[in-house]
């Protein structure tokens, strides 16, 4: 069975990831892409679905990793009876992309085991394994080839690739798995120790731009956070995915199970907002551009997520040989939220473009944002599936209505700001006529709060957003009555609910844990009124969640005391991010969608 979620760390090069258990195991990894077809895919099966272990083979060691400060070269220490080893986990980009793992013996000697189980195809298909002419393990199953180097030994058994051997005390036993399309020839031999000492230059040259003063206390694990946005940003596309993972559950057992190994654009504009914020304009700019390039063509035709390269076709499908995490079914690839109208999208979108504008990262993109604009004008009264992409009937979400509020403010500022072309006057009505809409039909009365959608008297989390759009003010008595309404109705054990599950408005079946963006955007909307020793305890009480090496999923489930869903996520990262933004200047994060 798989670890617990938060015993597992990120290592990646910016175009795939993996995960690597404390355990030694590298359970979840697919290449050339984030999104590719996994060939270690234990994470969500067993053993027999594709894993790489590299661990003391006796006895019960004690483990402690860390990654080395600024990087994602993650550092794994077992401590046995007979002696101590380090584990040096990397990946580059030698080949189409590579792992590297370095065995260091620290004291003493260590009996070491290496099993390499190669499942291509999302844990499926069985490689042929065999010697290249340079005596190298290669394998091979159609288009993709796997390539291991490595001066030890390794035996076939039973359809795995195994090896024992021993480190004392000052050795370095060195492996380097490397993928290629097998119509190309086998990777050039690299050096590792060179490679991982690359590596971990690199990393830390792009760290060298954060300024921990922006964050205060907690700027060691706000850099983790940005480090692993990095990490799920696409080098050459410039696409950020979601998260490294697909269907890790919203609740053990659960079927909300999803695949978040996408570019959503509400997840990355946020990303992009928090990266800027945090002074790296570069990724900024690369977000800009992947963002036209992806919504480019029809503005009727612009989806709210996309492949990492802009790819449209996400389809969602099943596979049923993997039994799921923790036996949570389905697993699934691809998305249907790619066909979802979520109008939010509209806000973010132009949201972020605005700001780029603003920063000059943006130049000739005007005629683009007016025609999505003139289209939102035709839909922008149809119910949605919001942002959190519902999956029953369509509703007309208060958040998602806000939002195209946000859409023709921007829009309207880019023509007074820039002199811009464009319908000011009709833009101007538009949006005053949002603005009474929303607050007529958006907030009730009897509640002193807005509500989940028009006329409905559910709550919902993505309200505590309202002020970072600047709709209204975080002190105004609505926005004070909505926080109040979240904290009675959303509140479960200290942390927030997207919204209750139990009213069927997701059309789903089953529950899910606390979504962690929303409870730091709970921290911020504390801030935004001046409730600062909350607004601490609350964030202090969310980084306490952070798994070992800084990391968070999508969710938390408080009773069980263990992160659940996809993992790492941006969308909790950035929150956190942003909630450290907040805290330390003291006030609220005024306009973060813009
Ligand atoms: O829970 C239902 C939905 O869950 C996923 O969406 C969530 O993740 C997205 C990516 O981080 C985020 O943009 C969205 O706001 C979240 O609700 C899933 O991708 C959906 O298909 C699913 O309906």
């Amino acid at each position: 069975m798989a670890l617990r979620i938060e015993d597992y760390a990120l290592i990646g090069n910016c175009a795939s990831a993996a995960l690597v258990g404390r355990d030694g195991s590298i359970d979840w990894m697919g290449m050339p892409r984030f999104d590719s077809e996994a060939f270690f895919a234990a994470l969500l099966g067993t053993a027999d679905n594709g894993r790489w272990l590299l661990a003391p083979a006796d006895g019960n060691p004690s483990t402690a990793r860390r990654y080395r400060p600024g990087t994602l070269v993650l550092e794994t220490d077992f401590e046995t009876d007979t002696g101590k080893v380090r584990i040096i986990d990397c990946m580059g980009r030698d080949g189409n992309g590579n792992v590297i793992r370095v065995v260091e013996g620290l004291t003493g000697s260590v009996k070491m085991q290496m099993e390499l189980v190669i499942r291509f195809g999302y844990g499926l298909m069985m490689p042929w394994v065999s010697r290249a002419e340079d005596g190298r393990l290669t394998a091979v199953a159609g288009p993709e080839r796997l390539t291991l180097t490595t001066s030890v030994e390794i035996e076939g058994i039973a359809m795995r690739s195994v090896a024992e051997f021993k480190v004392e005390a000052g050795e370095r036993v060195c492996f380097v798995l490397t993928w290629t399309p097998s119509i190309e020839p086998p990777p050039e031999p690299i050096d590792a120790l060179a490679a991982i000492e690359t590596i971990t230059r690199g990393w830390q040259r792009w760290s060298a731009d954060f300024d921990p003063a922006l964050f205060g206390p907690h700027a060691e694990l706000v850099l983790r956070s940005l480090l692993t946005l990095k990490a799920l940003t696409h080098y050459q596309t410039g696409g950020i995915a979601a998260a490294a993972t697909t269907s890790l559950p919203e609740a053990i057992g659960g079927a909300r199970n999803w695949d978040y190994r996408y570019c959503w654009l509400r997840d990355a504009t946020l990303t992009l907002t928090a990266l800027e914020k945090s002074g790296f304009r570069d990724e900024a700019r690369q977000w800009c551009a992947w963002l036209r390039r992806a919504i480019a063509g029809a503005p009727q035709q612009m989806q709210i997520m996309y492949g990492l390269a802009g790819e449209r076709r996400l389809l969602e499908y099943e596979i049923p040989w993997l039994s799921g995490y923790e036996h949570s079914q389905p697993v699934r690839i691809g998305n249907a939220a790619s066909e979802q109208l979520q109008l939010d999208v509209f806000g973010e979108v132009m949201g972020a473009l605005h700001e780029a504008r603003r920063l000059g990262l943006l130049e000739d993109n005007w005629p683009m944002e007016r025609a999505l604009v003139e289209h939102l004008e035709t839909i922008w009264e149809q119910p949605d599936a919001g942002m959190w992409e519902i999956r029953g009937m369509s509703q007309s979400f208060t958040f998602s209505k806000v939002m195209v509020w946000v859409a023709f403010d921007r829009a309207i500022r880019n023509i007074e700001e820039f002199d811009l072309e464009g319908p000011l006057e009709r833009w101007c009505q538009l949006r005053e006529r949002l603005r009474l809409e929303i607050l007529e039909r958006g907030f009730n009365a009897k509640l002193n709060s807005f509500t989940q959608y028009y006329g409905g008297e559910e709550l919902d989390a993505s309200l505590l957003l309202i002020p970072a759009t600047g709709f209204l003010p975080a002190d105004d008595p609505r926005i004070v009555g909505t926080v109040a309404a979240v904290e009675r109705e959303l509140l479960r054990d200290g942390f927030v609910l997207r919204y209750r599950t139990a009213t069927g408005v997701d059309g789903l079946a089953g529950d899910e844990g606390a979504f962690l963006a929303c409870s730091f955007w709970l921290v911020d909307a504390y801030v935004g009124q001046g409730r600062m020793e909350d607004a601490r305890a609350l964030f202090e009480r969310l980084v306490g969640l952070c798994n070992d090496v800084g990391l968070l999923a999508e969710e938390y489930e408080p009773r069980k005391k263990r992160q659940i869903g996809n993992f790492p996520q941006a969308f909790s990262h950035v929150a956190l991010i942003n909630a450290a933004l907040s805290l330390q200047s003291g006030q609220d994060i005024a306009e973060t969608i813009a």
